[in-house]
């Protein structure tokens, strides 16, 4: 049950690297204060996976737009994840795949300016974001905007120990080595790469536990008169 009072609409942007722990944090702050959360990186996912699974050519940016138009034909997405044709989608796009043909397509201008209008569209009435590039152009108006980062080594060992409580094999060096790609080809991309924006507020989970991350969100955005507490 949500503990706090967000204002009317309130959007909040939440961005960082991949294992920076987004996701988790975006959706127990979600709880709290009682807003739908949408992970934009799902939408990224699914164009790659659906673009894998035709075998098509994930260099071939007229292709890839062809994938996110049919992609967003067949789409459902919301707090509680993303379905296409009716199935869900969420679990299965969770592996590295996945992420690294996610981040190829998250390369092309088309691609993303056809996500962009779905992205707007769905955070009308107020909701928390999170992504690489929503503080900085999806939702640049955001009153409260974090930037969540952590140790590449840090982040791996978070990836490694998802990924093996997930039954897949893996080997932490190659886990730290597609993460290490992963963040150069998403902070040097010409379009909206990863970065942070100048008005968000980072913080660096490396030592943090997920609650404590919280918690200095739930700080902040209370000082600034964003949310109140909710009486009993
Ligand atoms: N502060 C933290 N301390 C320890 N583990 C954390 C912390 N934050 C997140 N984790 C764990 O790290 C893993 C990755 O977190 P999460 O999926 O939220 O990251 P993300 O930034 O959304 O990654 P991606 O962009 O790749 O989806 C999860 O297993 C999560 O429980
Ligand atoms: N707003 C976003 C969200 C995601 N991406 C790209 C870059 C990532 O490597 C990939 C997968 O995201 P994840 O699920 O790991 O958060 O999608 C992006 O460019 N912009």
């Amino acid at each position: 049950m949500a503990m706090w009072k967000p204002v009317a609409g309130l959007k909040i942007a939440v961005d960082g690297p991949s294992g920076s722990g987004k996701g988790t944090v975006a959706k127990l702050l979600a709880e709290e204060v009682g807003l739908p959360v949408l992970d934009t990186g799902l939408l990224y996912r699914l164009t790659g996976a659906v673009a894998l699974q035709r075998g098509a050519d994930l260099a071939d940016e007229a292709a890839m737009v062809q994938v996110t138009v049919e992609m967003l034909d067949g789409l459902i997405w919301s707090s509680s994840g993303i379905e296409f044709h009716g199935e869900k989608w969420t679990d299965r796009l969770r592996g590295e795949e996945v992420g690294a043909a996610a981040s190829m397509v998250a390369a092309m201008p088309e691609v993303r300016a056809r996500l962009l209008t779905l992205q707007q569209q769905l955070a009308g009435s107020g909701c928390i974001m999170d992504g690489r590039d929503i503080g900085t152009v999806v939702l640049p108006d955001a009153p409260a905007k974090f930037f969540l980062t952590a140790s590449v080594r840090e982040r791996a060992r978070r990836r490694w120990s998802q990924l093996k409580q997930m039954g897949r094999r893996c080997d932490f060096d190659e886990v730290l080595l597609d993460l290490k790609k992963r963040d150069q080809r998403d902070r040097e991309r010409q379009h909206a790469p990863l970065a942070q924006a100048v008005d968000a507020i980072a913080i660096d989970s490396t030592t943090l536990r997920v609650d404590e991350v919280v918690d200095r969100m739930l700080g902040i955005l209370e000082r600034r008169g964003l949310i109140e507490a909710i009486d009993d």
